[in-house]
């Protein structure tokens, strides 16, 4: 668990951190989101101390970060940028292996950690390890700069708007990547984000922060149905909120499972119409429908065990 408590900074005469206090449990994502000066960075950056606060506390599991050595500090916190930052003179798998360096392990532990790490950033170590830098695209180097973070197992991932200069594509790529390292992983995240829709798609809590303060945090589904203010509500809203509804509702709440919707599952599948899972978001719902031209899906509750239907009827119910 990371907690911040009461967190001050300032920069000359600028208060720029004004009492900051958050609790991001174990394994959860936290989006930390707001325009642009509005203290995110430097909230990421007073948690594994590249700077010191003027007042309040950091702890992670319980210890005070104030007390830590910043070297074991730098190895519990992986720390990824926007620029990356991959030293252009080495290898893949001596960036990736940059930590466990500096930690003196032996070499076959080495190898076998930047293999593994290169799988699980989904990239192909016979084909990356012995590369440089400049010979992979920006989304791969940013691949890279993840598998770096995470060489020495940290308990915690702190990134700074890490898919900022990427392609909608290639960024779409990667958060899918990084949703599914954190489920395998069960990391503890911290992000970074002036964008809403990444963070409504990748974080468990959302942070917004306005000023130097946290104005409110909660779910995404909690800041979307119940913002705090009108300075949250136009950030989050406005006029894609509808469609963010759809990012945080599941199928599965919306779907019919009585005796008439097993009929009705059993007639679509029969016309080779593909279920949806029972926990896919209403978006990808409606997505379907609309590139298959239909009102209703038939729906698999694996966890359930039992078989529905989706309306669009019902996805647009208030
Ligand atoms: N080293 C520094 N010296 C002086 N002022 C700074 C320093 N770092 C940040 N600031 C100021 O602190 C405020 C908050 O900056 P911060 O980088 O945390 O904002 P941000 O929300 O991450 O913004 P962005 O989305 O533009 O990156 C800004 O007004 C910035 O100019």
């Amino acid at each position: 668990m990371i907690v911040l408590d009461r967190l001050v900074k300032r920069f000359g005469d600028t208060k720029v951190i004004d009492g900051v206090s958050l609790t991001v449990p174990d394994g959860a994502v936290c989006a930390l989101v707001g325009v642009s000066g509005s203290g995110k960075s430097t909230t990421l950056r007073l948690i594994n101390r590249m700077i010191e606060p003027d007042g309040g506390t950091v702890r992670i599991g319980g210890v005070d970060v104030a007390t830590v050595p910043l070297v074991t500090l730098r190895r519990r916190i992986g720390y990824v940028i926007q620029s990356i930052g991959l030293f252009p003179h080495w290898t893949i798998a001596r960036n990736v292996a940059t930590v466990p360096h500096l930690l003196n392990w032996p070499k076959a532990r080495i190898d076998e950690r930047v293999d593994e790490l290169l799988d699980l950033v989904g990239l192909d170590p016979a084909l990356y390890r012995d590369r440089r830098p400049h010979e992979l695209s920006g989304g791969q180097q940013q691949r890279v700069g993840v598998a770096r973070a995470l060489a020495a197992d940290p308990d915690v991932l702190l990134m700074d708007e890490p898919f900022g200069a990427l392609d909608p594509v290639t960024r779409d790529g990667l958060q899918a990547a990084l949703a599914d390292i954190q489920h395998r992983t069960g990391k503890t995240i911290v992000i970074v984000t002036h964008d809403i829709d990444e963070a409504i798609r990748l974080a468990s809590m959302i942070a917004i922060l306005d000023k130097g303060r946290v104005i409110q945090h909660g779910s995404p589904r909690d800041i979307l149905t119940r913002p705090a203010n009108a300075f949250v509500s136009a950030f989050v809203g406005g006029p894609r909120l509808g469609l963010r509804l759809l990012q945080v509702g599941t199928v599965g709440e919306r779907a019919a499972f009585d005796a008439a919707a097993a009929e009705a599952f059993a007639r679509e599948t029969a016309s080779a119409v593909e279920p949806i899972d029972a926990a896919a978001s209403l978006d990808q719902a409606v997505a379907r429908m609309v590139a298959s031209g239909t009102t209703r899906l038939p729906v698999v509750d694996g966890a359930a065990g039992r078989h529905g239907i989706l309306e669009f009827a019902a996805v647009v119910r208030p």
